[in-house]
């Protein structure tokens, strides 16, 4: 579990969060969007005492990461500058990680197995694609075998392939019971990925939902009907708080009904209906609206993009 109590961090005059307080649960993935600049980064900093919270703190089941006795075992964390010894092979890399924190070598081979590198483990890094990076940046965050994964937009720059196989470790991981924080600044893919959702902007909280809730409230409240018999049915429909329009030419765009009472209606009156689909707004519309005025740096209205 993290906690972070009114984290507050300034860079002199900047302030890049601010009083920012969230609880990430165990045993599901917990998504930490919000646009570039919100401040995704620098609060995953200080959860692993990279960066000292201006006032506020952070704390891993209960304790601030420095303070913990085995703190890759406790946290195991990939943020977005990688130091990743280049001329070194995987292997070799890994391995110099585990013998300077006193993890065994069994362990290097397992985690090389977990992000799938055993081919390319005795190749030097330097030499290794964005994804099979990624890949090495995971194994070493997961080399103390942690109860705790943070990761910094770790499918950034991933093919469709690399991307799910993130998920799925993702997944994965918070199955086996750990904490699991990944930042992004895709809503898609995180409505895919998590369970929960920590969102920010500017450095403040934006909000803290779950993805399913934020899903529901993404959903837009009308319905298209496609019939031959659009305006028998229009009829039926009307009442006091429901507008049906005409979309096009056998079709209606209902508000104030659900799909459900919509299709039981026709089938109660024997109208065939060859669709009836709620509308919903894309989740990544609804994350846009949702952060709007949480971007630093808008493009001029009507720019083209
Ligand atoms: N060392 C620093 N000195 C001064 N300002 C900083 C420093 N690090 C971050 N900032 C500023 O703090 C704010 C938050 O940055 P941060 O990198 O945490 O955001 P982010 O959400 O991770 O963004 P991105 O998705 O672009 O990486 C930004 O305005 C950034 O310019």
């Amino acid at each position: 579990m993290i906690e972070a109590h009114s984290l507050t961090k300034r860079y002199g005059e900047k302030a890049a969060v601010t009083d920012l307080s969230f609880t990430v649960r165990p045993g599901i993935v917990t998504g930490f969007l919000g646009p570039n600049g919100a401040g995704k980064s620098t609060t995953m900093r200080m959860i692993v005492g990279l960066d000292t919270p201006s006032s506020g703190n952070v704390v891993i089941n209960g304790k601030r990461y420095e303070d913990h006795q085995a703190p890759l075992h406790e946290v195991g964390a990939m943020l977005e500058a990688r130091s990743i010894h280049t001329g070194r092979t995987a292997y070799n890399h890994l391995l110099a990680l585990a013998v300077t924190t006193g993890i065994p070598r069994s362990r290097v081979d397992e985690v090389i197995d977990i992000v799938g590198l055993r081919e390319v483990s005795r190749k030097r890094a330097g030499g290794f694609s964005l994804g099979m990076g990624q890949r090495l940046g995971i194994a070493s965050a997961l080399l103390g075998d942690p109860a705790t994964v943070v990761l910094d937009e770790p499918v950034n720059g991933l093919d469709p392939e690399g991307i799910l196989w993130i998920r799925n470790l993702l997944k994965s991981l918070a199955a086996e019971g750990r904490t699991v924080l990944v930042s992004s600044h895709l809503m898609n893919e995180m409505a895919v990925t998590a369970e929960h959702l920590i969102v920010i902007g500017r450095g403040r909280l934006i909000a803290d939902t779950s993805v399913e809730e934020f899903t529901r409230s993404a959903a837009g409240n009308s319905v298209f009907v496609r019939t031959d018999e659009a305006e028998k049915l229009r009829t039926l429909l009307a009442g006091p708080d429901v507008s049906v329009a005409s979309a096009e030419r056998g079709a209606l765009e209902v508000s104030g009904l659900t799909s459900e009472r919509i299709g039981r209606i026709a089938a109660d009156n024997a109208i065939a209906l060859s669709e009836l689909t709620p509308q919903m707004a894309s989740l990544e519309e609804a994350f846009m609206e949702l952060t709007r005025d949480a971007v630093e740096y808008q493009s001029p209205v009507g720019s083209a993009v």
